[in-house]
Order: C-alpha cells, then structure tokens, then sequence
C-alpha cells in the first residue's frame, strides 16, 4: 500500500480488476503532459486559479501569529472540490465513460460534480444522505439545476457513509460506463492518490506565493480534514520541508464524546470503504455540525502523517467551529464554510501553543451554504 500499512484495495474479487483498470487509466492518461496542459487551462479559466494567498491581518491580531488565508473559497462553486471534479471528468471523458456518480455531503463536491457533468456533457447522478440533502438545500437545487440527479440516501444514517456506500455498489454494477468521481482522498487505491494529484495544486501555488510574501518558507500549514483531500492537497507540496501540519477534524462533541467525527485524534485501525485507516470508535456515533467533515473514517496517507508524527491532528468541537466562523466573519468581513471553520479553529490553537509565527491556513470554502445552521446558532437580531 502506498502509505505504509494503511490504505490499499480491501474489495470484493470483482472489483479488484475494474480499479487495476483504473489505476493504468491514471497513470496512461492523467500523468502525460497533453494532460496536465488542458486540466491547467480548464482550472485557470473555467474555476479561477490561481487563488490568492490572502495575509489575513486583522485575523493574525486576533490570533497573535502571521495567518496567510489559502482562498480555494473564491473558486467557481465555492470550494476545492472543483480542483479534484475537473482532473477526474477529463480522466473519465479521456477513459471513453459517459456516466459520472458521486457521493456528496456538504454539497460541495456534489455541486462540483454537477458542474463538470453539465461543462463534458456527461450524465450525473450525486447521492447524498438524506440529513444532508436536508441542511445544505441550497447546494440541492444548485445540482439539479444544473442537470444533475440527486438520489437522498435514506439506509443507514442517512449520511455521508451511507452515500459513499451507495455509490460504491453503483459503481461496481456499472464500471463499464461510469467513472465514480470520490469527493476526497479515500477509497480503495487509486482513489486517494488520484484524488491528492488533483488537489495538489493548492499546496503548489501556496508554497511559490508564502516564500513570495513571507521571505521564506512558512513555519506551519493547517488544514480542515474530513476525507482529508483540501489538507493533503496543501501538505503534499511542503511534504519534505521544516514546515509543521495540523489538521482539524470534525469532533463534534468533543473528542472524548460518544458524537464525533475525529478518527485521528480519537479512533481506531479499521478497514472501511476498501481502505485501511482509521475510523471512529464503535461506540461512537458519527457526528458533526459540518455535513462535510461528518464522515467516521479518513484518508489513509492522514493515518500515515499521523503515525509517523508528521502531522498533528486535533478534534474540533462544534463550538470551537462556530466560534472560529463567526470570528473570521467579523474580522475579515469573509464568510468560511463551517468545515473550513474548523482549520480555523485549529489555527488559532496552534498559534496560541507553538512558537510558529507564519501559518498557512486552507480556506477550503465559503459559508454560504451554512447561512441557515449558522442562524439556528447565533442571534444576530
Ligand atoms: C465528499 C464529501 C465531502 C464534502 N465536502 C467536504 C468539505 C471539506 C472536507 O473535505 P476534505 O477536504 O476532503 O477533508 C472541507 N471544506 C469544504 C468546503 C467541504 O465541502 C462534500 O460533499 O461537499
């Protein structure tokens, strides 16, 4: 496996041959140079890149450290998502597929799904938990008009886990014609290596625009991890300089609670969507107030960072989010989604209990989509 013991292909004999498939697909198409030229193109005119590196300052009062903001939130639909969406439609169009499928959560990579499916002509169907289809209705109504099928996934939680489930059983009654576009760096190999070669054009622009501004590399990148896609898409870049990685997970209710979506910090080994890595505790029910951290295992490559002490990981509460979302609101006038809220919050620690003084900090996306949670939580009448 490529990440020590953690991830590799832990599927049925059936899909082992459709994913080899897929992996020679990757390394044939995705990796020549024709390639990177039309997904570099695509990204610059059609999604906005690059994305500013924003010195934060008034936040970086608040936070007594230099806090420089990686704005993915100023793509086209709001968030990274768009980066992995664009590299995967043109590998399925390029693969001769004409059906995408994907799991969604927040909506965000639902939504960017939506986009490229409508941008290659290609037919789109995006599963999405039923609790989610319920808090992010406005990124439901995004995706069907844009021509994609939403299925609300009702078995299980009704969440997140329950629509990477689905869609993992459609992919394997219909690999011949659909590509499955996974939303973050999880699944069974290639998905999490694909989906990082993709994101790695955040951490790319972050590294050439921080020595750029700072003088110098910076002293520490932070990131939200959910799958852990917008984090490893900003670390993969710095991977082999002296520069720190923390990432905030989804805790929910705390770390230490019995409602949390914080494998790293407080989870265990396990084996889930045909990777091992580490998942949250049995007795734990899955939980956060953001739907697209609200996910019980994580990227396998995270359980590795974390086992080797290159990255530290942190559960961040739902308050701690809030609290961070409406601070940078206030400071800054920019609005981040809850799921970004959290590196937010895990910025703000790590520049209150570590001597770093320049922090990149991925802002993986905006809060509009949260605008109805937000005001169930704060009274700003
Ligand atoms: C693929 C399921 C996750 C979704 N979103 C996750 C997400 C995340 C967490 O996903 P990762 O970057 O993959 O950890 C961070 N920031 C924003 C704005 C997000 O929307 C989604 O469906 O939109």
């Amino acid at each position: 496996a490529a990440f020590g013991e953690f991830g590799g292909r832990h599927v049925p004999e059936p899909m082992q041959e459709p994913l080899a498939r897929l992996a020679a697909a990757f390394e044939d198409i995705a990796k020549t140079e024709a390639f990177h030229e039309e997904f570099r193109a695509i990204l610059e005119s059609y999604a906005g890149r690059p994305t500013p590196l924003y010195h934060a300052e008034r936040l970086s009062e608040a936070y007594g450290a230099e806090i420089y903001l990686k704005r993915e939130d100023l793509l086209h639909g709001g968030a990274h998502k768009i980066n992995n969406a664009i590299g995967q439609a043109l590998l399925a169009e390029k693969a001769g597929k004409d059906r995408l499928i994907a799991e969604t959560g927040a909506g965000q990579h639902g939504t960017a799904t939506a986009m490229v499916g409508a941008l290659f002509d290609l037919d789109t169907e995006v599963y999405m938990g039923e609790k989610d289809v319920q808090r992010q209705r406005m990124n439901v109504f995004r995706m069907r008009l844009m021509g994609a099928q939403v299925n609300p996934v009702t078995q299980g939680g009704a969440g997140l886990a329950d629509a990477v489930d689905v869609a993992l059983e459609d992919f394997m009654e219909n690999v011949d014609d659909t590509h499955y576009m996974v939303g973050s760096v999880v699944g069974p190999d290639p998905f999490p290596r694909m989906v990082r070669e993709f994101q790695s054009v955040i951490g790319k622009e972050a590294r050439e625009q921080a020595i750029e501004q700072i003088g110098e590399l910076p002293d520490a990148c932070v990131a939200c991890v959910g799958g852990g896609s917008n984090a490893i898409g900003l670390f993969h870049a710095f991977r082999d300089d002296d520069v720190a990685f923390y990432g905030g997970e989804g805790g929910g209710e705390g770390g230490d609670s019995d409602r949390h979506a914080a494998p790293l910090d407080s989870g265990k080994e396990d084996v889930i969507h045909g990777m091992r890595t580490r998942v949250i505790d049995d007795d734990v029910e899955v939980h956060s107030v953001s739907a697209g951290l609200d996910y019980p295992g994580v990227g396998p490559e995270h359980a590795r960072f974390r086992e080797l002490g290159r990255a530290q990981y942190r559960a961040i509460t739902d308050d701690e989010a809030l609290e961070a979302f409406r601070e940078l609101s206030r400071t800054e006038g920019i609005i981040p989604a809850l799921e970004t809220a959290h590196g937010l919050a895990m910025a703000k620690k790590v520049a209150a209990e570590t001597d770093h003084e320049t922090i990149v900090v991925n802002l993986s996306g905006r809060g509009d989509k949260d605008m109805e949670t937000a005001a169930e939580h704060f009274d700003l009448d």
